[in-house]
């Protein structure tokens, strides 16, 4: 393997790849004019429509950020019978005037020896080059020549790979379709019928890969996928702010990106739950709870009806009500959301069961009611009351709040799943004035979610990427399960990262909840974000926080990236080393306990520095006071961590807080600590 990188203007293979750059630049002009220029005149209103939104998503995906190069790879195939060939490999086609491809799009079958060709396996490449740029312009290239008689390369980032990571960030997080790694291009085209889960140790680029690869199914099942679309689910807006940029860069504009708090927004959340409350409303058996709550709202018909159809009245038997009722009610348990019958579904077909009943008494009496008298017939006032007492129309919140202003009636639903004193700890203690204005809370979202899904079928996505799912509760699981319908899923986490009460010990547990239990687990161990110093420090946390993982590998090596810093008070300290660090370029987070960060903020804005408090509605600052609680996901080129014996007895799962606080550093990680560091953290030679 070579490598060589240039800047010398006067190089010939910069000046042939400028050439082509220009090329491509003019062409991506070309082919935008050419789409914008498509007359949307069709042969009718729904032609024309059809075309103009063909061409608005054809504009859409040429939409080319001026700052974004056309390409930023290039194969040579060997040289074979046909000649050796060249690719230029970009974020999306471009072809010249006779239709012959100038770039070729990075999801394309074509493109993948790009990401999985090496030393040891060329897959019929005899290079690889990877472009630089600076503001548009190609400044370098480095090349690897790929021969079978090479010997296999130690695993060491290229120049291009580590400067990409080492970037400095400011503001969201950037795409990384130049540098996908083999075992993540894996991931990225894993095909659409298959469900995958990535268990990635931290920053070793799940969320990317999980983002990397809706944009890859997309070009790949776009039709499909267009009709039943693709969802991404991430754990706060924070974070979702911070991820939101990818996929439009990537081309793909018509993802819709969402936390399961907004996915499952019915009700308006005003009070929290005491933790252990918390936990029992997450908890699988509420689905059972919920269910029986609602189907318990049916009762057995007390008298006959008489339904009036064409002219006369017909007494359909109480028998055959209960009958009508009872084969229903059956149909309320089903594994599978396509088999069950709804509970509103249930109310239309017993109305019909009714009137079709009277419909075969007039034609046996010789009569042929039509199918708009029979419809007539269900919608009755007669039927309409047999109903409503029977069958009574309900809504998800009313059904929920009903069950917990009243004992009586939850002691009926968790009859034999929940024990008298965890029934204890649901309801409220006094019956709200109404449904909107109830002490409502997220786990409580959670459940009229649930019992949404049981009145009316969800609708369903193509394709749902779900981010650090080892957080979620088993009744979350079900939510985002219920978006699914037939389709697959991308299920991304680190169970050593996992902070929430469910937090499972494996992935067995979340992926039945969602709905996929023979789901393959893979392992992502290169760490992309965190260098070794620092990654090797977190993972002395390991043994005690999930034993059974494999600690990541760092790819990149940065001495000096770990200070660590015995304080006797935090105040002068702190702004000590942030003043330092904002002197270098890049962002820089102050990963604080949730209860210290006013006072944190208020020191360093009182100190001159521009630091904002990051919250669940408000951008990153270039200079963040992140709550521990906020950190997951995120990251920063500098972090000082305040606090962590603080940070650690916050919450139950306080070490593995730590950890998730601990590797959000691309470049530099300060812990500032007045306290004892945790046992294995505590004889660190850095000490
Ligand atoms: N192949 C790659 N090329 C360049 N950068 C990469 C690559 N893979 C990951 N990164 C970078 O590493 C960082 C971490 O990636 P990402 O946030 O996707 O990791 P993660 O596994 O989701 O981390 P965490 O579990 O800590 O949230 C990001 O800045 C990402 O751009």
């Amino acid at each position: 393997m070579s490598h060589s990188v240039d800047s010398e203007t006067a190089d010939p293979v910069l000046v042939a790849e400028r050439a082509h750059l220009a090329l491509a630049a003019e062409r991506l002009t070309e082919m935008r004019t050419a789409a914008a220029a498509v007359v949307d005149g069709g042969v009718d209103a729904w032609a024309s429509e059809r075309l103009g939104a063909a061409r608005a998503e054809r504009l859409r995906t040429l939409a080319a950020d001026p700052g974004v190069p056309p390409f930023f790879g290039r194969t040579d195939t060997r040289s074979d019978d046909h000649g050796a060939e060249t690719f230029h490999i970009g974020r999306r086609h471009v072809r010249d005037a006779a239709g012959d491809p100038v770039v070729i799009d990075w999801r394309a079958p074509m493109s993948r020896p790009f990401y999985q060709a090496s030393a040891a396996d060329p897959q019929g490449l005899a290079r690889r080059r990877r472009f630089g740029f600076s503001g548009g312009e190609l400044t370098g290239y480095e090349d690897e020549v790929l021969a079978v008689s090479s010997p296999a390369h130690p695993q060491e980032p290229g120049s291009f790979l580590r400067a990409e990571i080492e970037r400095p960030r400011s503001g969201p997080m950037r795409d990384i379709v130049a540098t996908i790694q083999p075992d993540q291009d894996d991931i990225v085209r894993a095909p659409l019928a298959e469900s995958v889960c990535v268990q990635g140790a931290p920053g070793t680029g799940k969320t990317a890969v999980g983002l990397h690869r809706a944009a890859y199914l997309l070009y790949t099942h776009g039709g499909q996928l267009s009709r039943t679309g693709v969802l991404v689910v991430g754990p706060n807006r924070a974070f979702l702010r911070y991820i939101e940029q990818v996929l439009p860069t990537l081309g793909e504009v018509d993802v819709e990106q969402t936390t399961v708090a907004d996915l499952t927004a019915r009700v308006p959340v005003r009070a929290a739950d005491r933790p252990q409350v918390a936990v029992l409303k997450g908890d699988a058996r509420m689905a059972e709870v919920l269910r029986r709550a609602l189907w318990g709202e049916i009762r057995k018909p007390a008298d006959s009806v008489q339904v009036p159809l064409a002219g006369r009245k017909y007494r359909v038997p109480v028998e055959r009500l209960k009958r009508y009722v009872d084969d229903l009610r059956r149909r309320s348990r089903a594994d599978d959301d396509q088999q069950l019958l709804h509970y509103a579904a249930g109310r239309e077909r017993l109305m019909m069961l009714v009137a079709e009943d009277a419909r075969r008494q007039k034609e046996e009496a010789g009569g042929s009611p039509s199918d708009a008298e029979t419809r007539r017939a269900a919608r009755s006032a007669e039927v309409r009351a047999l109903c409503d007492e029977v069958w009574p129309a309900r809504d998800a919140a009313g059904v929920l709040c009903r069950l917990w202003s009243d004992p009586e009636r939850l002691a009926r639903a968790a009859h034999g799943l929940l024990d008298d004193d965890e029934q204890a700890l649901l309801g409220w203690p006094v019956p709200p004035r109404s449904v909107r204005t109830a002490p409502w809370t997220e786990a409580d979202a959670v459940l009229v979610d649930e019992l949404a899904g049981l009145l009316e079928r969800t609708t369903g996505y193509g394709h749902v990427v779900v981010d650090e799912a080892q957080d979620l509760s088993p009744m979350q699981c079900r939510a985002v399960a219920r978006r699914l319908a037939a389709g697959t899923l991308t299920v991304l986490g680190d169970l050593a990262q996992a902070t929430s009460p469910w937090s499972p010990s494996d992935w067995r547990e979340t992926l039945a909840g969602l709905g996929r239990p023979g789901t393959v687990v893979r392992p992502l161990t290169s760490g992309y974000r965190v260098p070794g110093e620092v990654l090797d420090f977190a993972n002395r946390l390991l043994p005690l926080i999930a034993p059974d993982l494999p600690a990541a590998t760092a790819v990149r090596a940065e001495p000096g990236a770990l200070r660590l810093r015995p304080v006797t008070a935090f105040a002068v300290p702190l702004v000590r080393v942030v003043e330092d660090l904002s002197s270098a370029p890049g962002s820089i987070g102050i990963v604080c306990p949730d209860a210290a960060v006013a006072e944190v903020a208020a020191l360093l804005t009182g100190a001159g520095l521009p630091a904002r408090v990051l919250t669940d509605d408000a951008d990153a600052a270039r200079v963040a006071v992140v709550p521990a609680t906020l950190a997951k996901g995120l990251e920063f080129d500098a972090v000082v961590v305040v606090d962590p014996a603080a940070i650690v007895a916050a919450e139950p799962r306080g070490l593995h807080r730590l950890y998730v606080v601990l590797t959000r550093a691309v470049s530099t990680l300060v812990v500032l600590h007045r306290d004892d560091l945790p046992a294995p953290l505590a004889d660190h030679p850095a000490l």
